[in-house]
């Protein structure tokens, strides 16, 4: 395959499985096997510096943030991190600083824990907890403050309360009782587990009822601030020590080291002092100590250039392959997953792992009996690494991907130059079901009540058979049901009801037609503004479209113009589902542009409504009185944010000045 061609797949793979992480907390990889393919992306971008494109993950950090939150505008970016995965990464880095700064005089470092749990950011007004946030893409993240509040270790006043406004960053994350404990409450409900204490972590926060969150076990650890100048400190190791005095948590791990090498034997020392941890560390995070140094080394795309991550090294065991399944997905695609015999790797025990793909078995050449290594990083979900030849036995079998589908027979295709072997019969069940299941899940349409277990029910049972069943179900059907109730019942037409209305783009991403994921599918909304414009898209109209390559064009041109897509498409309108569109045309809005902040009590609005406002015609609202800001509006008792801005001429509107601009 030419690199050309393996660096788009990179992106489109990269991008699926940062949307599995971060935006749905549901990795489908393990962190090893993502890290190898980001860092083979980086490779081929490096000898190709005009392949890299703006929304290569190269560029990007996190996820997109959820629609069911407020979205809160950092006023700084929150970065990711570089990371190294062996000595002579952290040698290069330190050579790369003294290039950029054009010195031979070698900077001293602070060396901290890299918690495994979610990046939050934290702003306190005169010393009080006034909002907190997501990570989110890096310049958006979600308003959590309520879910934050409940967290214990967070103080919500601070002991020194002049400073106008601080806002500090840090980890919020689950020891490992607090996940072993939830884990098994969820196994006894049936619910799936999280794979890594970071997912756990960020799925208690992305509650959007925040007694959820108060109680889930978890802590908090405060590594940092937007932006040091707030602060009289000079270092990193000032500042950790001036946000301990304010009443912040502080790691006792954390290790000022004079040079590198004093960094790498505080490497090795924390990667054997992690076991006896009563939480999970994922590696070790360097960051030139000096902010003056920070400040003139800057930041690229996605990280800061004066700080690395440090990651350990994977955990490893042996066993052996007992046999090999074969599940269709929903896009009929066949994955061999191999079963093993069970083997505890660093407190998990594991017992199936994906193989993946005709290809990768090729690659790994594996074979049924084979002892093999495997291997974890940090989380749950564990791959094999390689066969162990010398233990292979002389009949150990090879695994052969079967010719025809393993649930309804029809012939399997593996198209040229594709990994993926295919059941390509429309009516097989398996992949009908896994759509199904994808429809009403967290990447679909979010439907409660309909979760895995009850869709698998439903299907059996046949009460539905294709997606607008769902809209068809009725109370009497449910509630006489083995393990549902009169409750139960309600709950999930609730749900059902609830759905009839879905976001566009939300709706074509539930219905999994291939290559179209969450970003996809906000364009296809914002481009042709109906669902009815989307039946009769032609490929060409797609391939107009900025972000839109070829594969999906093409597949979404066939998807629209199949009869049968078009009579489920009846189906839905039928059993009253209507998709709506969020997003009009930029340019004929009141507030685009805009940046607008209220303060005060309102009285004709509440808060949530007001910004509903602002963001329906098109404004952005701040996260106080910053550069940004074009618009304060102002209810009763407005405070000192009124007097600032004021000062700084911005814009003044009171209440109704406002709700009559927009009337
Ligand atoms: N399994 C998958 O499918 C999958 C998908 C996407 C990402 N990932 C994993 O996520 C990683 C990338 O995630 P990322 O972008 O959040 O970057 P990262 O986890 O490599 O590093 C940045 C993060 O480190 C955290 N951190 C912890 N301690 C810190 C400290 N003392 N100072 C500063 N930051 C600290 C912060 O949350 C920060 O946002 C990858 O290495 C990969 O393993 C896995
Ligand atoms: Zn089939």
């Amino acid at each position: 395959m030419s690199d050309r061609k393996r660096l788009e797949e990179l992106h489109l793979l990269l991008t699926e499985h940062s949307h599995l992480y971060y935006v749905l907390d549901e990795p489908q990889i393990s962190d090893g096997e993502y890290d190898r393919l980001f860092q083979e992306m980086l490779k081929i971008e490096e000898a190709h510096p005009d392949w890299v494109t703006s929304d290569s993950p190269s560029q990007r950090i996190g996820g997109a943030v959820l629609d069911k939150f407020e979205q809160v505008q950092h006023r700084l970016p929150m970065l990711s991190l570089e990371n190294a995965f062996a000595d002579r990464d952290l040698y290069a880095f330190e050579d790369r600083l003294l290039r950029f700064l054009l010195t031979d005089v070698r900077p001293g470092y602070m060396t901290e824990p890299k918690l495994d749990g979610l990046a939050v950011e934290l702003v306190y007004e005169y010393g009080l907890f006034v909002q907190g946030s997501t990570r989110g893409d890096g310049s958006t993240g979600e308003d959590i403050s309520a879910q934050l509040r409940t967290v214990t270790s967070i103080p919500l006043r601070l002991r020194q309360t002049d400073i106008p406004r601080l806002e500090v960053r840090g980890e919020v994350f689950m020891d490992r009782t607090g996940l072993a404990k939830l884990n098994q409450q969820r196994a006894e409900d049936g619910e799936p587990l999280f794979a890594n204490p970071r997912n756990a972590a960020a799925g208690s926060l992305r509650q959007l009822d925040p007694k959820i969150t108060a109680k889930r076990p978890l802590r908090f650890y405060v590594y940092a601030v937007a932006d040091p100048a707030d602060t009289d400190c000079k270092t990193q190791q000032e500042l950790l020590q001036f946000l301990g005095s304010l009443g912040f948590p502080v790691s006792d791990l954390i290790c000022f080291c004079p040079d590198i090498k004093t960094v790498i034997k505080r490497f090795a020392e924390l990667s054997t002092l992690r076991h006896d941890l009563a939480y999970e560390i994922d590696g070790m995070v360097v960051k030139v100590n000096d902010f003056a140094l920070q400040e003139r080394l800057g930041a690229k795309a996605r990280a800061p250039r004066w700080a690395i991550a440090c990651k350990f090294p994977a955990i490893q065991a042996t066993t052996k392959i007992v046999k090999v399944d074969f599940q269709v997905g929903r896009t009929g695609a066949v994955t061999p997953v191999a079963i093993l015999d069970p083997v505890d790797v660093g407190g998990v025990m594991v017992s199936r792992a994906t193989l993946h793909n005709a290809d990768e078995i090729l690659r790994k050449d594996l074979r049924i009996g084979d002892t093999v290594l495997i291997q974890r990083a940090g989380d749950v979900i564990p791959e094999i690494v390689k066969p162990v030849l010398e233990k292979r036995d002389k009949d150990a079998e090879p695994i052969i991907i079967p010719q025809n589908c393993p649930v309804c027979s029809h012939l399997l295709v593996k198209p040229k130059g594709e990994a993926v072997t295919r059941c390509v019969n429309p009516h097989c069940p398996a992949q009908r079901l896994r759509s199904i299941i994808h429809f009403c899940s967290k990447a679909g349409l979010d439907i409660e009540g309909l979760g895995k277990k009850s869709v698998e029910q439903l299907f059996d049972l046949q009460l539905i058979k294709d997606l607008p069943d769902i809209f068809k179900l009725q109370k009497a059907d449910l509630e006489v049901l083995d393990g549902w109730g009169e409750k139960s019942a309600d709950n999930a037409l609730s749900g059902i009801e609830a759905a009839k209305k879905p976001v566009l783009s939300q709706f074509l991403a539930a219905l999994g037609i291939r290559y179209v994921g969450e970003v996809t599918a906000g364009l296809l909304e914002s481009t042709f503004l109906s669902l009815e414009r989307l039946l009769t898209v032609t490929r060409e109209e797609l391939l107009e479209v900025d972000g839109l390559g070829e594969q999906a064009a093409s597949s979404i041109a066939d998807y629209f113009s199949d009869p049968s897509v078009r009579e489920m498409m009846n189906a839905f309108h039928d059993a009253g589902v209507q998709p709506q569109v969020l997003v009009q045309r930029e340019e004929n809005l009141l507030l685009t542009g805009e940046v607008l902040l209220f303060t005060g009590s309102l009285k004709k609005l509440s808060r949530t409504e007001a910004k509903k406002l602002v963001k329906d015609h098109g404004g952005q609202i701040a996260s106080g009185i910053t550069k940004k800001l074009t618009c304060l509006v102002v209810g009763e008792k407005p405070g000192s944010k009124l007097k600032k801005a004021q000062e700084k001429g911005i814009r003044i509107l009171t209440e109704d000045e406002f709700v009559a601009m927009l009337s």
